[in-house]
């Protein structure tokens, strides 16, 4: 019977759909690492997100058929190397959309408002008088929005945004989407003229060779002194330090962070220490419905790599 390793602790409903088809061991590859690499010699299909899978592992792997991350994103992954050897990847693109434009929403307005920082003012019993206009935050609504990463979550942001919010909405890709322009009114610009005039920049690109530090101390002094960052998509799409500094400067108003250079966040990182940065610990998809739904969809997936059909979302190099 082919077997699936799972480095993480799938619901118990997806473990029994595996195991209709497979032998489902789990194993994690750090606290038990040679449990891990034991079973890593026998998988079929190896199931989770976040594993680092390169050569080096690959190695490790003689009979894998297939690797399902239970993510969209998939910067863990060496694709080349998977699919030289005749592996498959695959992912999960489409049960996430919905959840995570919600999210960059909500991102964006608690940044806008300071909702995190007014919610410690009152609960710090700091609310003894209406609030001051020291506190006030900025309009989301009719405000110019620039999506770097104008793909599948970033265009159900910018149907929010342009139908929920009024917003202007500005994206820059490598290549244009007529369709979402028509739908949302949404305007193609090059980097630079986003980064110019968007009232929030928001990073909804993957993490790549090529957008591995794309918004840097340069990017960052192009934009407007109000102006509000927001990142969704992976950290080190930013470097962080660059981004550190045009805050402690005030270069920018504010930032919202769910991802980071570094998961989980140091505690000593100084964005934690600042009232105008909101930092979420990269839940963009954490609500139970579609953590399930991703745990299922890369399972069927796995299973589907394992018994030698294709799966529904093969990752390409
Ligand atoms: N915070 C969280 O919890 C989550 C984070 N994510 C992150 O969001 C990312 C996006 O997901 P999704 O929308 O499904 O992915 P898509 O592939 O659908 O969209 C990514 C977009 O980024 C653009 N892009 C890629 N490279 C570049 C570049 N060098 N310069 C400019 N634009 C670029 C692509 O356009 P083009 O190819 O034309 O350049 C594409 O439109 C994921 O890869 C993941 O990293 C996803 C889910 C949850
Ligand atoms: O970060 C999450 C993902 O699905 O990618």
């Amino acid at each position: 019977m082919a077997m699936i390793l799972s480095y993480v602790e799938p619901p118990e409903d997806v473990l029994a759909l595996m195991k209709e088809h497979c032998e489902v061991q789990i194993a994690r590859p750090r606290k038990q690492k040679e449990l891990f690499y034991q079973y890593l010699q026998e998988a079929d299909g190896l199931y989770g997100a976040g594993l680092k899978v390169d050569d080096a592992l690959l190695d490790q792997a003689p009979n894998l058929k297939v690797v399902s991350n239970v993510s969209v994103g998939y910067d863990n992954l060496d694709v080349k190397a998977i699919t030289n050897r005749g592996i498959i990847a695959t992912h999960t693109p489409e049960v996430l959309i919905q959840t995570m434009a919600d999210t960059m929403i909500g991102l964006m307005i608690a940044t806008a408002r300071r909702m995190p920082e007014l919610d410690r003012f009152v609960k710090e019993g700091n609310w003894k008088k209406p609030l001051s206009s020291h506190y006030f935050g900025t309009n989301i609504h009719h405000k110019k929005l620039g999506i770097i990463g104008m793909g599948r979550i970033g265009q159900e942001v910018a149907r929010r945004a342009a139908f929920g919010f009024h917003m202007d909405v500005m994206y820059h890709n490598r290549s244009r989407k007529p369709e979402a322009e028509k739908e949302t009114g949404a305007v193609y610009a090059d980097l630079d003229d986003l980064l110019e005039t968007s009232d929030i920049v928001m990073v909804l690109t993957p993490l790549t060779k090529e957008t591995r530090g794309m918004i840097g101390a340069e990017a960052f002094q192009k934009m407007k002194r109000d102006a509000i960052f927001i990142n969704g998509g992976r950290g080190p799409v930013v470097v962080e330090e660059d981004l550190i500094h045009v805050l402690q400067e005030r270069w920018i108003k504010a930032a919202g962070l769910d991802v980071f250079e570094k998961e989980p966040v140091d505690s000593e990182n100084p964005l934690l220490q600042m009232d105008q940065v909101v930092t979420l610990p990269h839940l963009g998809t954490a609500t139970h419905e579609t953590r399930h739904a991703m745990y299922v969809d890369a399972a069927k997936q796995c299973v589907d790599g394992v018994l030698g059909k294709t799966p529904k979302h093969v990752i390409s190099v």
